[in-house]
C-alpha cells in the first residue's frame, strides 16, 4: 500500500465521512462534564476515547479527529478546580493526538487536529492573545504529524479568521466550520459572507458544525454556497450537524432550547433522517459529511450506507446491519418482517411515546426568527394559509 491520500485529494475524488459527537457522547457515558465540556478524558480515561474513535471508524469514518475540542489553556484552566487536578492544553492535546493516530492506523483514516472558540475572544481579548492560545494547540498538532487542521465551532467570523491565519502558518490543509445557522454569525454577519471570509482567510474546506439540525444546517450551507459562487471561490463544502432536530431554535441554535443539554433525547434524529441528510448534502455538493453533538455510530453508518455506491464500499459495521432494515426479514413475527423494507422506514413518522410532549419547545420563536418559514415547514405547517394563521397568532400576542 502506498502513502495515504491526503484530505484534499480524497475530497477531489469523492466523499469523505467525518466523525460523530465526542464530548456529548462521552458526557452520557460518564467521562466528560457538561458545562465546561473540556476533554481531559484523553488523560483520565484514554480507553474511553480510543473506543469511541473505533466505533466511528467501524461506522465508516475516514477521519480520526483528535479530541481537542475546547482544549485551549484558557478554557482548561477552570478544570484545575476539579479534584485539585491541573490539566494543560499541551498534555490534553498530545494525548488526544496519540489516541487518534493509534486508531487511524487500524484503518485507512486520516488524523485531524482541531481548535475551537476561546474564552479569551469571548471576553474581549485581542487578536494577539487569542492567536497565542491557538498557536500552542497547533504546535502540538504539528509535533504529532496531524494530516490536516480544523477550526470548528466558531460563533464569530472574526475569531475564525484569526484561527485560520494561525493554521495556515503550518502549510497543512485547513478546514473551517462555524456553528451558525441561516441567520449568520452572532454579530449578524450573513452566512454567505462568513463562508467567503473563511475561504479568503485561506480555508480549503468550509462549512458548518453543531448548533443546528441536519436540514437547517443544509439551509445554511446553501447560503454559504451561493455566497462563495458569487465571489468566484471554490473551497470544498463540509457539514457536521447535530444529531437532534432543532426547527424551533433561534439564532444560537440548540443552546437556547430549554432541553439543552440534558433532555434532548426526544429530538434525536433516526438513522433514516441521516440517510436523507447524506443524500441531500451530497446532491448539494457537500463532500465532507459527518456529525456533531448527539450524533452516534448509527448516524454515521447511515451516511456511509446511503453513499455506498459513490464511495465504492460499505462500512465495517454494515456486517451487522442490512440496508433499509432488511435484517428484519429474519424476524420470527410476520408483522415485524413486514417492516424489512425501505418504503416502510422512509415513510414512517416516528412517535415519541410522550403524550404531553409538544413538537416544539419554544413555538413563540416561530414568528420572530428569519428561519421561521423553514421552522413551520419542519413542524408540518406547510400551506401558505396555515403559515399565515401562525403569523397572525404571533402578532396577536399569542391570542387568536
Ligand atoms: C456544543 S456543546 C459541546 C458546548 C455548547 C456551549 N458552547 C456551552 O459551552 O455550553
Ligand atoms: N468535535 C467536537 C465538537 C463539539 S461541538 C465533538 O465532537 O465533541
Ligand atoms: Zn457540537
Amino acid at each position: 500500500m502506498g502513502p495515504k491520500k491526503g484530505i484534499l485529494e480524497r475530497l477531489a475524488e469523492g466523499v469523505v465521512i467525518g466523525d460523530g459527537g465526542f464530548v456529548f457522547e462521552l458526557e452520557k457515558r460518564g467521562y466528560v462534564m457538561a458545562g465546561p465540556w473540556t476533554p481531559e478524558v484523553t488523560l483520565e480515561h484514554p480507553d474511553a476515547v480510543r473506543e469511541l474513535h473505533r466505533e466511528y471508524l467501524r461506522a465508516g469514518s475516514d477521519v480520526m479527529q483528535a479530541l481537542t475540542f475546547y482544549a485551549s489553556d484558557d478554557k482548561l484552566i477552570n478544570r484545575g478546580n476539579v479534584a485539585g487536578k491541573k490539566f494543560t492544553g499541551a498534555a490534553v492535546n498530545a494525548a488526544a493526538c496519540k489516541i487518534a493516530k493509534e486508531v487511524a492506523a487500524e484503518g485507512d483514516a486520516l488524523v485531524l487536529g482541531g481548535i475551537s472558540e476561546t474564552p479569551t475572544y469571548l471576553s474581549g481579548g485581542g487578536k494577539a492573545a487569542v492567536q497565542a492560545e491557538f498557536r500552542k494547540q497547533i504546535q502540538v498538532f504539528v509535533d504529532h504529524g496531524m494530516d490536516f487542521l480544523l477550526c470548528e465551532y466558531f460563533e464569530y467570523v472574526e475569531e475564525v479568521e484569526w484561527a485560520i491565519e494561525v493554521c495556515k502558518e503550518t502549510g497543512k490543509p485547513v478546514a473551517s466550520t462555524m456553528c451558525i445557522g441561516p441567520k449568520g454569525d452572532m454579530h449578524g454577519v450573513p452566512a454567505g459572507e462568513c463562508a467567503v471570509r473563511m475561504a479568503k482567510a485561506g480555508a480549503d474546506i468550509v462549512g458548518v458544525n453543531c448548533h443546528f439540525d441536519p436540514f437547517v444546517s443544509l439551509e445554511t450551507i446553501k447560503l454559504m454556497k451561493a455566497g462563495l459562487e458569487k465571489a468566484g471561490l471554490k473551497p470544498f463544502l463540509m457539514c457536521q450537524p447535530l444529531g437532534y432536530h432543532t426547527p424551533d431554535a433561534g439564532p444560537q441554535g440548540f443552546i437556547d432550547l430549554l432541553e439543552f443539554p440534558f433532555a434532548l433525547e426526544p429530538r434525536l434524529c433516526t438513522r433514516w433522517d441521516f440517510h436523507k441528510f447524506a443524500r441531500q448534502a451530497y446532491d448539494l455538493g457537500v463532500r465532507y459529511i459527518g456529525g456533531c453533538c448527539g450524533t452516534q455510530h448509527h448516524h454515521l453508518r447511515a451516511v456511509a450506507e446511503e453513499l455506498a455506491k459513490e464511495r465504492g464500499k460499505t462500512p465495517l459495521s454494515s456486517e451487522k446491519h442490512a440496508p433499509w432494515g432488511e435484517g428484519l426479514a429474519l424476524h420470527t413475527k410476520p408483522w415485524v418482517r413486514a417492516r424489512a423494507n425501505r418504503e416502510f422506514w422512509e415513510n414512517l413518522k416516528p412517535a415519541t411515546g410522550r403524550p404531553f410532549s409538544a413538537s416544539m419547545s419554544e413555538p413563540e420563536n416561530w414568528g420572530v426568527t428569519a428561519g421561521s418559514k423553514l421552522m413551520m415547514q419542519h413542524a408540518g405547517v406547510t400551506t401558505e394559509a396555515e403559515q399565515e394563521e401562525v403569523r397572525r397568532f404571533k402578532k396577536g400576542g399569542g391570542k387568536h
